[in-house]
């Protein structure tokens, strides 16, 4: 068995494109900062869309190019077209990622064309990113159910996760957007994808939105699954996906991960304190409860 997990934090991406407030990039910088330095070892930063469609992320230039990097952290980026992806390449994104959805509602709403469109808009990106020696990571939205369509087949989720991994993508995260996924709905997802692309290049984002997340992921883990996406303190939502809450706390991922006996290289400690830093400056609570139980400890 495999003891070693990967999280990829999406907490400075994922969490902070839904905020109503508008953030100072020195508050999102010091947040990734503390995060790589409490041991995350990829870190989604921000995305370089259309500003328009999602103004929190128009700052993300500011945020790359003031970040204090450290040696082995990939510093990723969501790029939605090409344009997005010389962007991120222009402020030295180590890594980006595209994304599509298995609801075809979904994308027109969150991407602005078809599924079957998306894909052929990722093909200049997958091009100019091979050329250039940058890791793609593909999202699939919508795996466990979609805003707008409702039931979501397992073999839909599967042929869009084949056809990223097919484009060249070296991982591909299964997006449980709204968060209805089950561990029985999550098994089938995975084991449908499992079956053309294979485990060990399966990442699970699950949003927290009905309170199955970590459940989902226990289920994933047994499963094989070995790369979960997270957002410190819970942050988080999609613009696209009405009420959906935010990705699972990685406070809560780290927590339980430590007891499964795990390896993932994050100080709890540190990961809190960023929690607690970046939910002063948003003046909310966090959505972690290991957070919210490591700080009523310490009071
Ligand atoms: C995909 C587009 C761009 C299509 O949007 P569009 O309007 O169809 O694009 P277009 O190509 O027709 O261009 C329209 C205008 O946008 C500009 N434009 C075009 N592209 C860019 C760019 N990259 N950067 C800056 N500007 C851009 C372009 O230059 C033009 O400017 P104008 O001529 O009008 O002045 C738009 O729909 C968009 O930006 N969507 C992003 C939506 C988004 O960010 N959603 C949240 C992230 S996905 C998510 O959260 C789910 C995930 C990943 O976490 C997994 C899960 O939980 O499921």
């Amino acid at each position: 068995m495999n003891n070693t997990v990967k999280i990829v934090e999406v907490g400075p991406r994922d969490g902070l494109q839904n905020e109503a407030q508008p953030i100072d990039s020195a508050h999102k910088i010091a947040l990734v900062n503390a995060l790589s330095d409490a041991g995350l070892q990829v870190v989604e930063a921000g995305s370089f869309v259309n500003p328009k469609w999602v103004p929190q992320m128009a700052g993300s230039e500011a945020v790359f190019e003031g970040i204090a990097r450290k040696a082995g952290v990939s510093y990723a980026a969501l790029t939605p077209n090409l344009k997005g992806y010389e962007r991120a390449i222009a402020v030295g994104a180590s890594e980006v990622a595209i994304f599509a959805a298995a609801s075809e509602a979904f994308s027109q709403k969150n991407i602005n064309c078809s599924i079957s469109e998306s894909i052929e808009r990722f093909a200049p990106i997958m091009d100019a990113a091979r050329a250039a020696e940058i890791p793609v990571r593909g999202y699939v939205s919508c795996i466990a159910g979609c805003p707008y369509e409702g039931d979501i087949q397992p073999a839909k989720v599967a042929e869009v996760a084949k056809q990223l991994y097919d484009a060249g993508c070296y991982e591909i995260s299964l997006g449980d957007t709204i968060g209805t996924g089950t561990p029985a709905s999550i098994e089938a997802v995975i084991t449908a994808c499992a079956a053309v692309v294979p485990i060990e290049k399966l990442a699970l984002h699950a949003h927290d939105t009905y309170g199955q997340a970590l459940a989902n992921i226990y289920r994933a883990i047994q499963l094989g699954v070995r790369v979960f996406d997270s957002s410190v303190a819970g942050l988080g939502g999609c613009p696209y996906a009405k009420g959906a809450s935010g990705n699972v706390a990685t406070e809560d991922l780290v927590y339980m991960l430590n007891g499964l006996g795990l390896d993932h290289g994050v100080d709890l400690h540190k990961l809190a304190q960023a929690g607690r830093d970046i939910c002063a400056v948003l003046g909310r609570d966090s959505q972690s409860k290991v957070a919210r139980a490591l700080a009523a400890k310490c009071q």
